[in-house]
């Protein structure tokens, strides 16, 4: 039996549409949640194992790291996915914005890959870090300046952990642009945003799934990112 894939921030999008690809292939799913929702309940019917854990705090993160421990001795893969896109315009507060950003997005994956690197010991085959990181990781966002900062500093976390965790671990990080529009997004956003690569597409949660099923695969990747944005990078 494969040991089971802990995702973050599983409850719903792209992390859930990753989730439930999984569970499809009979692979173990322990998913990390932060608001009650529907999705987690059904989760739980197709046998994931489903940790309320809010990584805003050192003790939240402290709190799912035992959790995990609780559950497994053993993980096939852990995927950073749990993320909040704020920005800077009607924020009142910078610096509590920057830790909120560097919190979730930098120092969560830091901790639990540091204290988890051993549960990533399946006897045989490669195992996975997987950090979902974003286009911005190497561009920036003049209107999301802490949410890029703090992806960028994930993919750095993709740089050092695969050099430290090699060769029984590879680690790569998938950068997203437009994958999947959010519900309160205008048609005149969602034009807009089209436009803006060359594919003036929005694929939604399966360029996710696909990408992640890639990566797991994968006998040669480490270190390297994943780029989903449609050609956004030449326009
Ligand atoms: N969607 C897209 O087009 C793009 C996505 N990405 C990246 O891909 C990943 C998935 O994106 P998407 O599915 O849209 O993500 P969402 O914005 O839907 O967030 C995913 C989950 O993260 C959880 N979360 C946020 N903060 C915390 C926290 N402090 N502790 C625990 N859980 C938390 C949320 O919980 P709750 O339900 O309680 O809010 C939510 O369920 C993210 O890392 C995102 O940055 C990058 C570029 C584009
Ligand atoms: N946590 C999230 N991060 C991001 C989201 C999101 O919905 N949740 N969405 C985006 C946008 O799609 C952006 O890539 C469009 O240019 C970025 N990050």
């Amino acid at each position: 039996m494969t040991a089971p894939i802990l995702i973050t921030g599983g409850a719903q999008r792209l992390g859930l549409a990753i989730a439930k690809d999984l569970l499809r292939q009979n692979i173990p799913v322990i998913i990390t949640y932060r608001s009650e929702k529907p999705s987690v309940t059904e989760l739980i019917a197709s046998g994931a194992h489903a940790i309320h854990a809010d990584f805003a705090t050192k003790k939240g993160v402290d709190a799912c790291i035992n959790k995990v421990r609780e559950h497994t001795q053993s993980l096939r893969a852990i995927v950073h996915n749990a993320s909040d896109w704020d920005q800077e315009s009607g924020s009142d507060d910078y610096d509590a914005l920057f830790n909120k950003m560097m919190q979730v997005h930098a120092k969560t994956p830091y901790r639990i890959n540091l204290a988890l690197q051993e549960l990533l010991n399946q006897p045989s085959g490669f195992t996975d870090i997987i950090h979902m990181t974003d286009f911005v990781q190497d561009k920036g966002s003049k209107k999301h300046i802490a949410y890029a900062a703090s992806k960028a500093a994930l993919h750095n976390l993709t740089l050092s952990f695969s050099a430290l965790l090699a060769p029984k671990v590879k680690v790569n990080s998938v950068a997203p642009a437009l994958v999947m529009f959010n519900e309160g997004d205008s048609e005149e956003y969602r034009a807009k945003a089209l436009q803006k690569s060359l594919l003036q597409t929005c694929p939604g949660s399966s360029e996710a799934v696909k990408a992640v099923n890639y990566l797991l695969n994968s006998e040669y990747i480490t270190g390297q990112t994943l780029h989903l944005n449609g050609g956004r990078h030449l326009k």
